[in-house]
């Protein structure tokens, strides 16, 4: 929640711009002079500042700078009337975030403001990241595009803005909104997940407000509802595009208010929580259906994270394959496995619209067909995915693509050699680790290695050392 300043002598433009923040769930102060506005952006901090221009005892920009040097140095937003076409020019000249027009529609004073906020919390964010290290939970992956999505968990972790997540099924959504969770503030309080596509018509309201003992028939006892049960924690509204208009109609009110009454209650309850929400669904579109509310979008989104597809995602298969691949192998008992590289090939040429989630059933289904054998093939993939990764790689070809580079001409001896070796020793020590079944001893007494070297090597090939040691804690 930010905090708005709001210096006008205009009743109409103040009361609607007072309303506007407030409807965004920020707070709103609105002083009419500069005489009681400016020693209040003193004294408290302020995000933002709405200032008028003609003030009854003087001109705003004149008091621009002072509010500027203020400790919080809020951003300020100069309000010119529509009849003063310089006075734009001399606002940004005197460094103000943004101008509006008095009497400006509600939405146009809405843009200028999330923006403005978002600056700043992205200003926060940056001078804060250098002591703020990034808990991933088992977000896999370091492509450029997902390294982006991590910054933006990063941000959106040190306030408490509502959050939208948006991606393909199986992007990983709901990973990502327990990162933001676990990176934040509230992270000792809970993570409730609401999950919009499930909720039965009949029970969304019990289950969200809770209700009191007698509420309804069959009531034998009062209940929480996830709402409450999200107290000094997040909740997590998955596949929000889902919700039906009418629950849609009762979150609104929720979200403005942090306060509801529970079925058969007699009094409202408060709830401090953090929202963030994900979908795969098109808001905007469903908004210019009349299937969303659009003042429900405005408020769930004013932070947006947007999760690319696995598809785009450079080498990110590899990395994932490898990790879910040691999991399942840990869940069913079995060695960990080694992988030819024209397997992981074949997996990184196919498109996975089904994305990451996608991924991880493939793999469980090729455990099934390799059961103990220690190194994958593409022989193991289920005949599908081949079939569709073979296409994907000849429609390469035949749309007369540029072939991969490796195809043009050889790389650098020195490059190659270093990938070579780094290729060979990570096959090596997976295959070690799937031959020896994790006997520390054996594998140093094939390998020549000390057990110091062996973990070291391990480490810098990102392979965990409880696959030789069961009690090594996460690293
Ligand atoms: N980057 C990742 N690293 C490791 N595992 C991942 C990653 N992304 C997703 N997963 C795994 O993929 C599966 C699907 O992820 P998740 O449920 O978060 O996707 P989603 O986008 O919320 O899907 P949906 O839209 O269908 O609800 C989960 O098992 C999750 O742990």
């Amino acid at each position: 929640m930010a905090n708005v300043l709001i210096i006008d002598n205009d009743d109409a433009t103040g009361s609607s711009l007072c309303r506007t923040v407030t409807d965004m769930g920020h707070d709103a102060s609105w002083r009419k002079n500069l005489r009681e506005g400016v020693p209040l952006a003193v004294s408290r901090p302020f995000d933002v500042v709405f200032l008028a221009i003609h003030l009854p005892d003087g001109n705003g920009l004149d008091l621009l700078p002072v509010i500027q040097a203020t400790s919080s140095a809020p951003e300020i937003i100069i309000m010119t009337g529509a009849d003063e076409p310089d006075a734009a020019e001399t606002a940004i000249k005197s460094g103000a975030w943004d101008y509006v027009t008095k009497g400006a529609a509600p939405e146009e004073v809405k843009l200028p403001l999330v923006r403005a906020i978002q600056y700043r919390q992205e200003k926060l964010y940056c001078s804060r990241k250098n002591v703020t290290s990034l808990k991933r939970d088992d977000i896999v992956g370091s492509s450029r595009k997902l390294t982006a999505c991590l910054d933006q968990v990063a941000q959106a972790a040190v306030n408490d803005i509502p959050v939208l997540i948006t991606g393909e099924t199986g992007t990983g959504k709901e990973l990502f909104a327990r990162a933001i969770h676990h990176n934040s503030g509230r992270a000792a309080g809970n993570f409730v997940v609401v999950d919009c596509a499930a909720l039965p018509d009949t029970l969304v309201e019990s289950l969200l407000f809770g209700h009191e003992k007698g509420a309804f028939t069959g009531a034998e006892h009062g209940r929480d509802g996830l709402i409450l049960q999200a107290h000094g924690g997040t909740l997590f509204l998955d596949e929000v595009g889902e919700l039906s208009v009418s629950v849609q109609r009762a979150f609104l009110r929720v979200l403005q208010e942090h306060r509801f009454r529970p079925l058969g209650g007699s009094r409202e309850v408060e709830s401090d929580f953090r929202l963030v929400s994900a979908t795969n669904r098109d808001l905007d579109a469903m908004v210019q259906g009349g299937q969303f509310r659009s003042d429900l979008l405005f408020r769930l989104r004013s932070f947006t994270i947007e999760i690319p597809p696995l598809r785009d995602r450079d080498g990110d298969v590899k990395e994932l394959v490898r990790y879910h691949m040691d999991r399942l192998c840990e869940r069913y008992g079995l060695a960990h496995k080694g992988f030819a590289p024209e397997f992981l090939q074949s997996l990184a040429a196919y498109a996975w619209p089904g994305n990451v989630r996608e991924l991880i059933n493939t793999l469980d289904r090729v455990i099934v067909s390799a059961r103990y054998e220690p190194t994958l093939f593409p022989k193991h993939l289920p005949s599908d995915i081949r079939i569709k990764a073979a296409r994907a790689a000849n429609g390469h070809k035949r749309q007369g693509d540029a072939p991969p580079a490796a195809f043009h001409g050889l790389p650098p001896l020195h490059d190659f050699r270093d990938e070579t070796v780094q290729r060979a020793e990570n096959n090596y020590l997976h295959e070690l680790i799937a031959v020896t079944r994790g006997n520390i001893n054996e594998a140093c007494s094939i390998s020549g290695l000390s057990p110091s070297r062996l973990y070291a090597l391990m480490k810098n090939h990102g392979i965990h050392r409880r696959y030789f040691d069961p009690d090594a804690e996460g690293e």
